[in-house]
């Protein structure tokens, strides 16, 4: 702080107030641009959410910056130093609650994390001026609303572990169902074990909303038994009508609810049983210390790569996620073949780091070097579509690590490549002409 001794004069103070408004007015202005730019490149479904996660996002990042200065967390050890501007601390105070349609659970009461009520926040906080961001007005209707200390905490600063004992037939369901899933795959077995440790079963009767669109995110769940539909539903410009549209299926090992626990955001779909179902239930504080820090770095490092691919340019960036989830990491050592010119193949490649050389073999059948590929470059993508033979072969040049997903896990999480294709003509008619020219 500094201080003057006299009253400024007139012209100072004009010069002040000059600066001030600069200040503020360049702030504004680049915090619009930065908005319309990414709304342009998301062309997000629903504008004025879009708009409320983006401002969110921003007021995050100042107070962990706040935090950081305020709170002696050291920057280097703070993850938005580690992850850019990804999203690790809340920007509302959160909320732990229970949903009317959820009663068969009530994970409250054995929380580990510290409950405080809404008049306790304010006593702690009161002091703190980017400690209250108004929810939305539709954000927690009809559920409790109680605030975690955790909001105010690095997610992986005094975490405890939560241990909820299970019968050994339980820990091998939850094996099972996380098996296959792509969240799960890269954790190391300690976390692994946390995890298993940390979830709840949750039996779900048919036809009950497990998560409704606009709520507070509690929980992450994997699927044991059963099945989900999701819905999402959208208000008309016009009307006070809205429209719902299915997106998403999951049975026994699928996964949902990880969005408004990574961004903070409202439950962004609807989630309801279509048959009496078993869930495993995450809680928020394991889900964002363990389950978090590893899929938004994958989903960072991928998703960029993706944007690049003509073949996925008509995916929504909802449906980008999950590819980045599912992509698999793969090494090849140097002189290693990673495919071969006329074999059937049905996995794509994105390279990570190292170098990838490509032979033909010409007329004479000599085989010649025709290209070398780096890091952000992809190849096999066509394989996606159909089944004809490999172009060329593909050979590691040094250590060669690259992510690969195929054919079937594709159209397992997103359908039929050529439908999405689809949904923008010009590209499509230009992928499908390099395959017959
Ligand atoms: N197209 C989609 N857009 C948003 N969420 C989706 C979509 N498809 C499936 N979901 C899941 O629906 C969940 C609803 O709760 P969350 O927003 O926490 O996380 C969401 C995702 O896991």
């Amino acid at each position: 702080m500094t201080f003057s001794f006299g009253e400024p004069s007139l012209h100072e103070q004009q010069q002040q107030q000059e600066q001030f408004d600069f200040s503020y007015a360049d702030e504004y202005t680049q915090l619009l641009t930065e908005l319309h730019e990414a709304y342009c490149k998301d062309q997000p479904q629903d504008p004025l959410q879009y708009c409320a996660n983006f401002f969110n996002r921003k007021l995050e990042e100042q107070r962990a910056i706040y935090l950081c200065e305020h709170h002696n967390i050291e920057t280097e050890h703070h993850p938005l130093a580690e992850n850019g501007n990804q999203s690790m601390f809340p920007t509302e105070p959160t909320y732990s609650s229970y949903s009317s349609n959820s009663s068969n659970h009530h994970y409250d009461d054995d929380d580990d994390d510290v409950l405080l009520t809404d008049d306790e926040e304010r006593d702690n906080f009161s002091t703190t001026p980017l400690s209250s961001i108004p929810a939305a007005a539709n954000y927690n209707r009809g559920r409790r609303t109680s605030v975690s200390a955790e909001s105010m905490a690095p997610s992986t600063q005094g975490f405890v572990k939560k241990v909820i004992s299970k019968t050994p037939a339980q820990i091998e369901g939850i094996k099972i169902s996380v098996g296959n899933n792509f969240l799960f795959k890269n954790l190391d077995e300690e976390h692994h074990q946390d995890v298993v440790d940390a979830m709840a079963e949750v039996p779900v009767a048919e036809g009950t909303a497990i998560i409704e669109q606009g709520a507070v995110g509690d929980f992450f769940y994997v699927v044991e038994t059963g099945t989900f539909d999701c819905f999402i539903s959208t208000k008309q410009d016009d009307s006070e009508a809205t429209t719902q549209k299915l997106v998403a299926t999951y049975e026994a090992g699928g996964s949902f609810g990880e969005l408004a626990l990574m961004y903070n955001a409202p439950r962004a779909a609807t989630i309801v049983a279509t048959s009496d179902a078993v869930l495993w239930a995450l809680d928020r504080v394991t889900f964002r210390t363990i389950l978090m820090e590893n899929t938004s770095r994958r989903r960072k490092m991928y998703e960029s790569f993706l944007e690049e691919v003509p073949l996925f340019k008509s995916l929504e960036s909802y449906e980008r996620h999950k590819i980045a989830d599912a992509l698999e990491s793969v090494y090849f050592s140097d002189g290693e073949q990673v495919i071969l010119q006329g074999a059937i193949g049905d996995q794509f490649y994105l390279i990570e780091s190292g170098v990838a050389v490509f032979y033909k073999v010409d007329d004479n059948g000599d085989q010649q070097e025709v290209n070398q590929f780096e890091r952000g470059a992809y190849f096999g993508e066509l394989a996606l579509l159909n089944d004809s033979p490999r172009a060329a072969t593909v050979v590691a040049k040094g250590r060669l690590k690259c992510a690969t997903l195929g054919k079937k896990a594709f159209t397992r999480l997103l359908g039929s490549v050529h439908e999405i294709l689809k949904r923008n003509s010009e590209n499509y008619h230009a992928i499908i002409s390099q395959q017959h020219p």
